[in-house]
């Protein structure tokens, strides 16, 4: 990856994008309602020929004034053009509308994260997630999760399977290939990969070590689809380093997890793993790193995410840089046997053994 050495741009572009960062909270809410609205879908359903202002308010009964000041945005972002009167929609316009990733991106950020980022630069100088207040007052947005409006979590989920659904179906075969049958999957929150993993090899056994209220989710799932016998739970907080760690297992799988937690706690999970793995056990990571991308609009969408993290999540966790990772998996006495990069939309995973 290259992306970020040269200064690329001429300085009309800079200015220009300078005026994108000023206005992108107006940018994101326009593009938002005219997606939300119908707009967008009045104008694209209107084909070639387009549409007036006029048929515009008549198809979507919004106000005139509304549709016009909208519109007129709409132009300047590039998400619709104007010609003889009549509105067209653009690609970008196509792609607010149909792209699934802009979707899941876009509810996030208004359900999740919109309301708490006002408090970003509090949460910078504090190291909490003071944007969290806005949904309740627990120490981080896990111990809320299960309680979220149920809108807001319905964006957190659609954003956070989103992109392990298309890594987990990548992966199975190479995790299960080393003779793994009994693997401790922590942070397995609704139960996914539990269920993917059963589904994968009949004598596979699953045990999903997450929060209480999360692992609550994960038992119904699991009870509904009658895999009882083939998933255990073990409800912990993974922060409290007094809690029991299970033993027993052949691996370790924790999947979108460690990136939850700063680079000490991440070690001090790992070196709790270590000692609950025999020798010959693994630990295997799925992660995406931002500097570990094909293309850079995907390393832009992760080092976006970090941000969440700082202003909702937990105040001290990122979507991390792969050297810093890594340095931490090092640091709690594993060896990185095996690292595959782009699987799924953008993630990585790293076998690590005990460092003998
Ligand atoms: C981003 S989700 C990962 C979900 C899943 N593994 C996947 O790949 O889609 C993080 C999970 O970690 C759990 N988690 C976060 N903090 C935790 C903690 N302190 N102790 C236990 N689990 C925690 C959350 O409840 C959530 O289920």
């Amino acid at each position: 990856m290259n992306f970020y050495t040269k200064d690329t741009k001429t300085a009309l572009e800079s200015k220009d994008l300078a005026q994108w960062i000023a206005f992108g909270p107006v940018v994101f809410q326009v593009a938002k309602v005219l997606r939300d609205t119908g707009i967008l879908t009045a104008v694209e359903e209107s084909g070639l020929k387009g549409l007036t202002q006029d048929e515009i308010v008549e198809a979507t009964t919004l106000p005139r004034y509304g549709v016009r000041v909208l519109l007129e945005s709409g132009l300047g972002i590039g998400l619709v053009i104007l010609n003889d009167l009549r509105y067209t929609l653009t690609k970008t316009g196509h792609f607010i509308l149909h792209d699934p990733l802009t979707k899941v991106n876009m509810d996030f950020v208004q359900d999740v994260c919109y309301k708490g980022l006002y408090d970003l630069e509090a949460s910078i100088r504090n190291g909490k997630p003071e944007g969290l207040k806005v949904f309740g007052n627990w120490p981080t947005i896990y111990e809320g999760l299960s309680q979220l409006p149920a809108p807001v979590q319905k964006s957190w989920f659609a954003f956070d399977h989103f992109f392990s659904d298309t890594a987990f179906p990548a992966v199975l075969k190479t995790v299960y290939k080393n003779g793994i049958r009994n693997i401790l999957d922590i942070g397995g929150n609704t139960g996914k990969w539990a269920i993917a993993s059963t589904r994968h090899a009949p004598d596979v056994h699953v045990t999903i070590m997450d929060l209480p209220g999360q692992l609550n989710v994960a038992k119904n799932r699991i009870a509904e689809l009658g895999l009882q016998d083939r998933v255990s739970f073990h409800p912990a907080n993974l922060l409290d380093e007094t809690q029991p760690f299970p033993t027993g297992f052949d691996a370790i799988w924790m999947s979108q997890f460690l990136d939850c937690f700063s680079e000490d706690e991440i070690v001090s999970i790992l070196k709790r793993c270590h000692q609950a793995l025999d020798d010959n056990g693994y630990v295997l990571i799925l992660e995406a790193f931002w500097d570990l991308q094909r293309f850079e609009t995907a390393a832009f969408c992760l080092q976006q995410t970090s941000i969440y993290f700082t202003a909702l999540a937990n105040g001290n966790s990122q979507m991390y840089h792969s050297k810093v990772f890594t340095d931490c998996v090092r640091a709690a006495g594993f060896e990185i046997t095996q690292q595959t990069d782009h699987i799924g939309l953008s993630h990585t995973l790293l076998s690590c053994k005990k460092k003998i």
